[in-house]
């Protein structure tokens, strides 16, 4: 283990067996449905988890990826900005976004809202991690890993300053590093 994490939530082994039933459940949906999705990961964070989802889906989907960004360090820092755009068109397909947190709710709303305004039939949301405790945005993600307490947490994705997104686990970062 690190030694910058205080203690380790969630280990590699306990996310992969929650991907293979959130992968499940979403392929269930998306068959019934019959839509061809487009399964856009929200840069940076999301990779992991997404790589991790998507080689499970045997539906038929294309992907894509978007940047956009709202916190400095530990802090939100307000609006959410849009620093890469995907490149498919997503008027008239269905998206479904890749998070790897809801925190405040505000980068998930705007995003999809975007979604909505750009002509998208269906825009379903997966996140890795859920801290409700936090929300600001009345925001409905469709399928949820886990939730979390109210604590900073890094790895499968999740950095502090660019830091530990490699970690293949979910830990507590300590907080002497970012005090
Ligand atoms: O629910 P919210 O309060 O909006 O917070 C969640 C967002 O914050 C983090 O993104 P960040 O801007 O740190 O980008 P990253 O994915 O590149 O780490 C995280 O990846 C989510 O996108
Ligand atoms: N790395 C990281 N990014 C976040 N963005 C919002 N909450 C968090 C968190 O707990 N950890």
């Amino acid at each position: 283990m690190s030694q910058d994490i205080e203690t380790v939530l969630l280990t590699e082994e306990q996310i992969e067996k929650r991907c293979v039933e959130l992968a499940k459940q979403i392929e269930d949906d998306y068959n019934k449905e019959g839509e061809v999705p487009i399964v856009v990961g929200l840069l940076r964070g999301s990779v992991p988890f997404m790589a991790e989802l998507i080689k499970r889906f045997t539906f038929p989907c294309e992907i894509d990826f978007m940047s956009v960004s709202s916190y400095d360090g530990t802090e939100s820092i307000g609006d959410v900005k849009i620093d890469k755009d995907m490149d498919l068109s997503s008027k008239e397909r269905a998206i479904l976004l890749v998070e790897d947190i809801v925190d405040t709710g505000r980068t998930l709303s705007e995003v999809k809202k975007m979604f909505i305004n750009k002509g998208a039939t269906n825009v379903k949301i997966v996140a890795l991690l859920d801290k409700p405790s936090r929300r600001v945005v009345d925001i409905h993600a469709d399928y949820i890993g886990f939730e979390v307490p109210n604590e900073f947490v890094v790895g499968y994705g999740l950095d502090y300053n660019q830091k530990y997104r490699n970690l293949p686990y979910i830990g507590i970062l300590k907080r002497e590093i970012y005090e």
